[in-house]
């Protein structure tokens, strides 16, 4: 397994190994690695001729300086968990290598559609920041197919849509959320819980599947559905960012016979934390009467 810093280095290589035939199959992560990033590598080696795996904490894509500072870098036992799987390279740029001239004169890449609400309005710019990032790490790779998570599953919208809106050559697959026994979504950032705030933590995807049970039972009030599951997180000890269900394709309100996904952002202490769960279609008896 080759590590490979330089960007220039890394399209060299890509290079031959597209002349070569091989498919090169990407996996782009900002390390601190755990099973849920482990699985995508493994479909990846599935799909794929040659895997590459990038780490690289992208600082334009943060929005609190704090949580910049404190996400956790473990460049160490990520290789270790890599050099173990079937990967050919693993990318890690530093800071330098990806902004020679520095993140604020970069180019920007604006992904307007599926942006502005949910993490989007939670986070300001840090869109632009990932869908930047994201278009530098493909022109370094040059993947044939890019593995991302559903666990940021508009992220994974907003892959799709730039890849295909840019002409870029690469078909974007989305694949599971991987959880921990408790329903807790593996998630990098869940290593700052403290003890008491990772016991409360499962409470998210709790309520996420208990705002599935009442849609599926008929309930079409959107506004009080996610009012009460706001409350639910409250009383569990987290501070509630969004509880929002959302037609699953567009992000829009729900429409008509399609599919449905509830997404949620909450904090715990200094830890913020995202998941979201697909519920199903519109009931079609009261599919007009959503409100
Ligand atoms: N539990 C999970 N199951 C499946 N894929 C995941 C999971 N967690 C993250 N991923 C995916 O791994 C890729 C890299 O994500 P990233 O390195 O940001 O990890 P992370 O655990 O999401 O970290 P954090 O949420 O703390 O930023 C993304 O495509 C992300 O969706
Ligand atoms: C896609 C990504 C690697 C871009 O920095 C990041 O947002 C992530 O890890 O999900
Ligand atoms: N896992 C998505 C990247 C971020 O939280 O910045």
């Amino acid at each position: 397994m080759q590590i490979i810093h330089a960007v220039r280095d890394m399209q060299l290589q890509s290079l031959s190994w597209r002349a070569a035939g091989w498919r090169i199959a990407f996996v782009p992560t900002m390390g601190n690695l755990h099973e849920g990033h482990l699985s995508l590598v493994r479909e990846a080696a599935r799909r794929g001729d040659r895997v590459v795996v990038s780490i690289f904490v992208n600082p334009l894509q943060f929005n609190e300086a704090a949580d910049y500072r404190h996400y956790p870098r473990t460049f160490e036992q990520d290789r270790q968990q890599l050099a173990a799987l079937d990967v050919a390279a693993v990318f890690a740029p530093d800071e330098a290598a990806m902004y020679p001239e520095g993140r604020e004169s970069v180019t920007r890449v604006e992904v307007p559609q599926l942006t502005s609400e949910l993490e989007g309005a939670h986070r300001p710019g840090h869109f632009t920041g990932v869908a930047t990032v994201v278009t530098k790490l493909f022109q370094a790779v040059l993947p044939d197919l890019a593995l991302f998570g559903e666990k940021d599953y508009q992220q994974l919208l907003v892959v799709r849509k730039l890849a295909a809106d840019l002409n870029m050559p690469v078909e974007v697959i989305g694949l599971p959320t991987r959880r921990e026994a408790d329903g807790l979504a593996m998630s990098s950032r869940n290593s700052r819980l403290r003890a008491p705030e990772r016991r409360q933590a499962p409470a998210l995807y709790a309520t996420l599947q208990w705002v599935g049970e009442q849609w599926r039972a008929g309930e079409i009030d959107l506004s009080a559905l996610e009012a009460a599951a706001m409350a639910r997180l409250a009383d569990a000890g987290f501070a509630p960012e969004y509880i929002s269900l959302r037609d699953a394709a567009t992000l829009q309100p729900p429409a008509a016979g399609r599919p449905v996904v509830v997404l949620g952002a909450a904090r715990l202490g200094e830890v913020r934390l995202i998941d979201n769960l697909r519920i199903g279609a519109t009931q079609p008896q009261g599919a007009d009467a959503v409100k």
